[in-house]
């Protein structure tokens, strides 16, 4: 019989069944706004309230999205009945409050009736805040102002205060909303919150999302006191927000138990049918193929995230250190933007469109992006410009919306002014954005690199650069990214593209029930890593490191680093 796993990525609504081989044998999709937009009023998944500077999802959608995308799987002829093991992943940071009906009520889902017909009753807030949530400044600065500053909230928990991390959205909850926090008996992440309906029992974090809530003490691998004591009110009120938050495995292959018997009823799963801890999206994308320390992962998509496998822990407050999901002692390293690809798109569609007869509306920004050279400098004597084009507030840097751009005449940076003689167009811009994008990652990721043990005559930068989501499809993009970031083995794109948090949930599945045991069990690099195989599922899209090109860029990171400053100074979020 076949190994089988299924996995679901929330926030990617889908879900994949592999084989023991790593081959996908069935895939199925729900989509937020087109199948449940209108019935639970999101656009792009989401609910705003500007006012207070919330984002949030009603959490009956997901209820609903599970047993949909299921639905659809076993319509598509999947074997459920083979499915030996379940993981997923979900959206980083978001939070759910169960009620003190939530754990008999999961224990006794009837078959016969929908999910969302059971779990109507079960939650003390219907909605859960997303990641794009910005309503908790006043919270940010207490977290980072209660262990004396960022730098140090980020030696302890990975990161410095982020609006979306959970302990400044549970600390705002309790503030704003005292009542919902008195009546939540239990607290989940997005992933352990699907992991728990799977398991029909309220499932503990993962080690590696816990790391997303500026609660988790990296290094004492608890839970830290002070913090507790600041999201509770007070030292009185941390047992009872314990219990909230609930035990936390460190194990990342951790058996949760076997899927519950409404699944099992309605859907066909086997009862043997094991549930492992689910991960966030971010830790599960870096397990969708054996990425070695010193490779990296851009992905592309809506926004951009830069990740990194790396055994070395050194936080600082603009970047995050969370636990490698399934390696003790690594860590994945991340860099979250809010301005990817919208703010590509912008750049692009305020160049002429492309001609009727040519299909890719990325025609004109590719040609600009290709035919202007680094930095927009043509001869000698001509200023480098550097840019930052960010229509969303943005996380890195801590900045509001806004489009600056700078000259650079090799020792001083000046803002400029469309009074000034240099000429900057709109095709400019097209480059100067992808490189403003990849400097800001060679920047924040300089200390982490080092020389490739492979090729010891280059410098220091990632080994193999690896692009995922919507804009790994773009050759210029690729090109401009090898230019700045380099890669001393190459570019690729991986060919699961968007699929990458959903593949690595299903990844995570099989090792935690094929590692095997005691002296015998495989660590996830080497279970995965002996059946993966390069063919079919990367493709080199860049040569990488050029000497020229990354010298070039090495000599503007300073004055990069100084147009943030400058901007930082004025125009603070
Ligand atoms: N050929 C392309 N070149 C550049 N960007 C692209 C291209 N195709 C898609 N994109 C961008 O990819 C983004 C969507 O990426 P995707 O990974 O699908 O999204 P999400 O992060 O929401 O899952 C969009 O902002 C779109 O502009
Ligand atoms: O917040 C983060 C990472 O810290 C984001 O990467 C979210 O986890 C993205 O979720 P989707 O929009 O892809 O669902």
């Amino acid at each position: 019989m076949n190994f089988k796993q299924l996995t679901y990525g929330v926030t990617k609504r889908i879900a994949i069944v592999i084989a023991s081989d790593l081959t996908v044998v069935s895939e199925a999709k729900v989509d937020f706004d087109a199948d449940f937009g209108a019935k639970y009023a999101v656009k792009k998944g989401v609910r705003i309230n500007e006012d207070e500077g919330e984002v949030y999802q009603p959490v009956a959608m997901w209820v609903e999205a599970v047993d949909l995308v299921l639905a659809r799987l076993r319509e598509k002829g999947c074997p459920m009945g083979q499915i030996k093991g379940v993981s997923g992943s979900g959206q980083q940071h978001s939070s759910v409050y169960w009620n003190s009906d939530a754990e008999a009520t999961l224990k006794s889902l009837d078959p016969k009736h929908s999910l969302l017909d059971q779990l109507g009753g079960v939650f003390a807030y219907e909605f859960a805040p997303n990641w794009q949530d910005h309503s908790t400044q006043k919270e940010c600065d207490d977290f980072d102002a209660h262990l004396g500053g960022p730098q140090k909230l980020a030696d302890v928990s990975g990161s410095a205060a982020h609006h979306r991390f959970t302990g400044t959205q549970i600390l705002r909850m309790r503030r704003r909303r005292p009542q919902v926090y008195e009546a939540t008996a239990r607290i989940s992440l997005c992933s352990s919150f699907l992991a728990s309906v799977f398991l029909g029992s309220i499932a503990p974090f993962d080690i590696s999302d816990v790391t997303g809530m500026n609660l988790w003490d990296i290094s004492a691998e608890t839970w830290n006191q002070k913090l507790l004591e600041l999201t509770a009110g007070g030292e009185e009120g941390v047992p009872a927000l314990r219990k909230k938050l609930g035990e936390v495995p460190t194990d990342g292959g951790v058996i949760l138990g076997t899927v519950s018997p409404y699944f099992t009823q309605r859907f066909g799963f086997s009862e043997g049918c094991r549930i492992t801890a689910f991960t966030g999206d971010n830790p599960a994308t870096i397990l969708s193929l054996p990425l070695r320390p010193l490779d990296a992962i851009v992905s592309l998509g809506t926004s951009s995230t830069f990740l990194m496998n790396t055994p070395n822990y050194k936080p600082d407050p603009s970047y995050h250190f969370m636990n490698h999901p399934t390696t003790k002692g690594h860590y994945m390293f991340m860099l979250c933007y809010k301005n990817g690809g919208l703010a590509r798109e912008k750049v692009r569609d305020a160049l002429p469109k492309p001609a009727a007869d040519e299909k890719d509306p990325w025609a004109n920004f590719n040609k600009s992006v290709l035919e202007t050279p680094p930095l927009d400098v043509h001869k000698d004597g001509d200023l480098a410009k550097l840019g930052l084009y960010f229509p969303l507030p943005e996380i890195v840097p801590n900045v509001q919306a806004g489009t600056w751009r700078y000259t650079h005449d090799g020792s001083s940076l000046s803002e400029y002014s469309a009074s000034s003689s240099t000429n900057w167009t709109s095709e400019a811009d097209a480059r100067i954005i992808v490189e403003s994008q990849a400097l800001s990652m060679r920047l924040r990721s300089q200390n982490l690199v080092s020389k490739t043990p492979e090729r010891p005559e280059l410098p220091a930068q990632p080994r193999r650069i690896y692009l995922v989501g919507g804009g790994s499809l773009n050759p210029a993009i690729a090109r401009a990214f090898g230019d700045v970031l380099g890669g001393a083995e190459g570019v690729y794109r991986l060919d699961v593209g968007g699929n990458a948090c959903a593949l690595g949930g299903a990844y995570k599945a099989l090792w935690a029930c094929e590692r095997g045991d005691g002296d015998e069990q495989q660590s996830f690099d080497e279970l995965i890593g002996a059946r993966w195989k390069e063919e079919g599922n990367v493709q080199k899209v860049d040569d990488g490191y050029r000497e020229k090109e990354y010298k070039i860029y090495g000599d503007v990171l300073g004055a990069f680093e100084e147009m943030e400053s400058r901007v930082l100074s004025v125009a603070k979020n």
